[in-house]
This record gives C-alpha cells, structure tokens and sequence, in this order.
C-alpha cells in the first residue's frame, strides 16, 4: 500500500495542537515553519493538499495568558475566536514566502449533515483547490455550541479526507503512531506499524489526549480511521514534531501507524450517509430484507420492514436497524414515518391500494443506501 503514496494527488493532512504549540501554550513557530514548508514542497511537487489545523484554542490561551484549557463553552469560543486569527495570520504570512496563497474554511458537524451545505462546503474546496489555494480548514469552534459540534479535529479530518476525494489521510502527532499502549504510562509500549481492520482488539489499546492540550488522544484517531477506511481512503499517523515527516509518508517509507482503507470506495453520496447525516429516524428490518441489503446490495422493500420508529419525513436520512436492533444501514427514506408504519410488511404492489398514491416502489432505494462497517 505505502509504495503507492507516491502517486496520490490529493492529500488531507491534520495537525494536533501539540505540534503547533510549546508546553507553554505559546505557538511554536520553528515547527509551523518546518510544516509549512513541506506542504509548500508538496504543492510544489503537483500534489493538492488540504490542511486541517487545530491549534485556535491552544493559541488562544497563550495570547489571553490562560494556563488551564478552558472548561465552559463561552470561553472556549472566546479563545477560539482570538486564536484562530492568530493561527490564519501565521499561516497566511509562512505561506506567502513560499508564494502560495491559503484559505480559511470553517465547518461544523451542520455543515456536513446538511445534504445541501455538505455539497457546497465540497464545491468551494473543490475551487480553492483549482485556484492552486491551500485550504486551512478547523471546526467553527467561536459559533459551535455542544449539540452542533463535531468535538475534535481528528473525526473533522476524516469527513474532510471524504468531502474532498482525498487519496491519503496524514495525521500529525505529538507521537509516532498507535502503540500497544499509551506510551506516556507504559514504558514498554510499542509501535504498531499497520492496522488492517479496527478490531474491538485495536480499539481497546487507544487511551485519551496525553496533556492538557490535546483533544481525545488516540481514541479520535481511531475513529478517524474507521471514518475513513470506510470511504476507502488509507490514514497515517506519524510524528508532527520530526522534521521530514510528511515527506516520508509520501514518499512510502515505513514510518508512523498505516491504517489499511476498506476495498471499496463508496460513491461521495454515500459517503455523506453513512458518517455526514443527520438521522432523524430508524426502521427494524427482517432477517431476508437484512440480507438483501448487506449480502446482494438491494434496495429496502416495505415487505421487509417490520417496525418505524422517530420523526423523520421524505428524504431524511435514517437508521437501518437488524432484526437483533443493531444499525447496520443508513439510507435516505422515500417514504415517512406514518406512511411506513401503514406500509410496512405489505408488498409493494399493494402500496396505492392502502395510500391512495405510489411514488416509489422501495422504501430505500441501494442508490441511496449505505451499509456501515
Ligand atoms: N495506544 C496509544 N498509542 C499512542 N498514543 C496514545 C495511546 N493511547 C493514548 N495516547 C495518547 O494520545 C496522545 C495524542 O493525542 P492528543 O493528545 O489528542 O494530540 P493531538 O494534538 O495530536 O491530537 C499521545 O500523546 C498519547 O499520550
Ligand atoms: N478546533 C480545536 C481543536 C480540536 C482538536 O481536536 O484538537 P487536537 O487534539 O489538538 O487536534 C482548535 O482549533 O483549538
């Protein structure tokens, strides 16, 4: 897999707090400098690269002389608001000595549940991306409250990497990679070097953020990495602090933590489903529709449909649940919740007999229709 890093065009990288930031919560510019010029070198070299940076609360707190993250939201969003000037400033200035021009692109967890700000979010990357631009993306973090918020940089990457068709994830660490255990309380810890498939196995080694500057630690990555082996898309952690680094994962060499990506690439709608929606319902399938769907890849019939539950009208996106109550599926609904629970377990033949009207045949049809790993 590594050997063929070289050919990807489109990369997303994301930089954790701690690469960014001295232990003093100060910016560390040395390090900004060095990242700088390697995304330069990257974009020099013909590649388009997409850099998600975290670090406007950390800045924040060194500019407003706060020693403890902030706890409430209102003050996390003032540091956020001083520091992600500060951060764009920065980046703004490192950049134009390489003569490269960047962009500040802002999301929540709205923008890429809602269908409608998703594709716009992925037309204007898309652009900036054609204009030669290096985009700087970080979550919204002045205007996101709790229930809008994707929470960590880490997940924000992952929904990027598939947003924007990358080819290669790159996350950069205030560590190599995934070890055996948080190296931080265990001496013995070790590198894993490649992760085929996020077992419970794996995910049971993640511990959380190593300092009060991160967020979430290994346990975001990992979840960055399922998000984006799902899309098909590999994802490398390795070491932000180590000069060079992202030159030897593009260049394939063995470095960091590789996690493998799924076989298939979904398709983007069905990307969206699976890990950018909003679901605002769910319906329990039977055994035969459950294996319908996972095993033949077919659309979700009414027949099969033996329960519906939530609020969710035409065109929602919902939760596919097995008969054991496990969602397996997400899909867009063609019908809504009181139309379904007349429907369910009828043919669809015998749909216009009990409506009075048919629009669609399947309640989700496979084109809008994606199975969750
Ligand atoms: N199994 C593990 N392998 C490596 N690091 C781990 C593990 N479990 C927990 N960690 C912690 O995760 C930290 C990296 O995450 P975090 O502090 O959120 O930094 P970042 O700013 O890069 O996102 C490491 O410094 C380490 O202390
Ligand atoms: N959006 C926040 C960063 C959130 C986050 O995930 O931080 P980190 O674990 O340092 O990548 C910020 O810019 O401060």
């Amino acid at each position: 897999m590594r050997e063929k890093f070289t050919d990807i065009n489109r990369l997303v990288i994301k930089v954790g707090t701690r690469v960014l930031t001295h232990e003093t919560g100060k910016l560390n510019l040395h390090r900004i400098e060095s990242l700088v010029r390697e995304v330069a070198d990257l974009t020099n070299s013909g590649r388009e690269v997409i850099l998600v940076s975290s670090g406007a609360v950390g800045a924040g707190m060194g500019k407003l002389g706060l020693n403890e993250k902030p706890k409430t939201i209102p003050e996390k969003q003032a540091a956020a608001a001083v520091g992600q000037g500060l951060m764009m400033h920065i980046y703004e200035k490192l950049f134009a000595e390489y003569g490269l021009v960047v962009a500040q692109v802002l999301l929540t967890r709205e923008d890429v549940a809602d269908r409608r700000r998703y594709l716009n979010a992925r037309n204007a990357l898309f652009r900036l991306l054609q204009f030669g631009v290096v985009p700087i993306v970080n979550e919204n973090d002045t205007i996101a409250i709790e229930e809008i918020r994707l929470g960590d940089n880490d997940t924000l990457s992952a929904m990027v990497a598939g947003l924007a068709d990358a080819g290669l994830l790159i996350i950069l660490s205030d560590i190599e990679g995934l070890y055996t255990s948080n190296p931080r309380e265990n001496s013995a810890a070790q590198l894993i070097s490649e992760v085929e498939e996020i077992t419970p196995e794996i995910e049971i080694l993640a511990g959380g953020a190593g300092t009060k500057m991160g967020t979430g630690g290994m346990v975001t990555k990992i979840q960055a990495a399922r998000i984006a082996a799902s899309f098909g898309i590999p994802m490398v952690i390795t070491h932000g602090k180590k000069t060079g680094a992202l030159r030897r994962v593009v260049a394939g060499d063995p470095c960091g933590t590789l996690f493998l990506p799924g076989e298939h690439k979904p398709a983007a709608k069905k990307r969206w489903i699976a890990f950018g929606s909003n679901i605002k319902g769910s319906i329990t399938v039977d055994q035969g529709a459950y294996e319908a769907v996972i095993k033949h890849g077919r659309s979700l019939l009414p027949i099969g449909v033996v329960d519906a539950q939530g609020e969710f009208h035409t065109g929602n996106v919902i939760s596919i649940l097995s008969p054991q109550g496990d969602e397996f599926a997400r899909g867009i609904t063609n019908y809504h919740l009181e139309e379904l629970i007349k429907i369910k377990g009828k043919n669809s033949s015998d749909i216009e007999n009990i409506l009075g009207y048919k629009d669609f045949d399947e309640v989700i049809h496979r084109d809008n229709l994606a199975v969750r790993v």
